[in-house]
């Protein structure tokens, strides 16, 4: 039988930092995370609020301010390194190659145009295409993200549609000149719960469609295991946990994904909040501990844990895991 190759990397970082500062502090938001995403791929990062999500993916388009923010280790996207990359490099990048979806519309959007103009404005700014063509395309866009009477809402604006409806018109001008790559920071959080379930199903239906590689931040656990192929766990600046959406639901190794998965029926997990089923919070970005940032709230802590942060082990296919109490497995392995 022929092997099948897989499909190229579209992310891929490598002991990625980011750090912000600001007079003699040094915030260490993102502290060595190793994250690969192929194409086709739909990743789903979780985590407590202020574990680091939002700043990976953000600094994936280098949308950090440059005065304040450092960056460290690799970061390619689309085979691209992103932090060597000059500025009009990184602007067709933006847009063109990886596109960004948030939680609340309203603020992504201009209230001032129809979203019709701000999608035809965004082409136009990229591709060499006539009004008109723009137009068309946007028309096609509207369908796409299954938005009913498309015509007529491309002369709306943002604030004349419902949550539901805004977000679909934000992924299709998200969607507007093609990209690869769809990054999208809690793309459901503000919805009700019905509409929730329709968005996450139309980004799947998209992914598969478009073929796009799809990286989303979610408090959601139950939301991330609907659409994503792989989660990562991430903790105080670090993935604690990774490895398939399936694995990680049903045999969860590192003690912060176990609690996570217990707050679940807790709703415990919201923006702004620590986890309370686990006690504690998480620990100063400034000041982190030598050891395993979780040590402090981790029912199973020894001395191991306090001396390095622990590499990551192997416990399956593609199962990574950083905490000194789990076996590796003999006949795992990490490509
Ligand atoms: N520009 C900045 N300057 C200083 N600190 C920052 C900056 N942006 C983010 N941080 C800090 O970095 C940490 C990680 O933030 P991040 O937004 O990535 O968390 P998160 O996991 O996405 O959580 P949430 O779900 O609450 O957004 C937080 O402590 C935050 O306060």
């Amino acid at each position: 039988m022929r092997e099948r190759h897989p499909a190229p990397w579209m992310v891929h970082l490598q002991d990625f930092q980011v750090a912000f500062h600001s007079g003699s502090k040094r915030i260490a938001a993102v502290n060595g995370v190793d994250l690969q995403v192929r194409q086709g791929e739909v990743m789903a990062l979780i985590g407590e609020s202020g574990s680091g999500k939002s700043v990976t993916l953000r600094a994936l388009m280098r949308l950090h301010d440059e005065r304040t923010t450092r960056y460290g280790g690799t970061a390619l996207v689309a085979g691209q390194d992103v932090l060597a990359m000059p500025r009009r490099a990184l602007s067709r990048l933006r847009g063109k190659t990886v596109a960004m979806i948030f939680q609340e519309p309203l603020l992504a959007l201009d209230p001032v145009y129809t979203l019709g103009q701000q999608i035809v404005e965004t082409i136009m700014r990229h591709e060499p295409v006539s009004r008109a063509q723009a137009r068309a395309r946007a028309l096609a866009l509207f369908e796409k993200v299954r938005i009913p009477s498309p015509a007529r809402r491309l002369d709306a604006y943002p604030h004349e549609m419902s949550g539901g409806m805004r977000q679909r018109a934000m992924i299709a001008l998200a969607l507007a000149c093609n990209p690869q790559i769809l990054l999208a920071d809690e793309p459901t959080t503000a919805l009700d719960a019905t509409v929730q379930i329709q968005i996450l199903l139309l980004l799947r239906e998209l992914q598969r469609e478009l073929g796009l590689s799809i990286i989303f931040v979610t408090h959601d656990i139950g939301a991330a295991a609907e659409v994503a192929d792989r989660m990562a766990v991430m903790y105080a600046g670090r993935i604690v946990e990774q490895g398939s959406a399936v694995e990680l639901l049903t045999r969860p190794q590192h003690p912060y994904t176990q609690a996570l998965l217990g707050s679940r029926s807790h709703g415990a997990m919201r923006r702004g909040h620590p986890l309370e089923t686990i006690g504690g919070a998480p620990p100063d970005l400034a000041r982190l501990p030598a050891g395993c940032a979780f040590a402090e709230r981790c029912s199973y802590t020894t001395d191991a844990c306090l001396h390095a942060p622990p590499p990551p082990i192997a416990v399956g296919r593609q199962h990574l895991v950083r905490c000194v109490r789990v076996q590796p497995h003999a006949a795992a392995h990490v490509a």
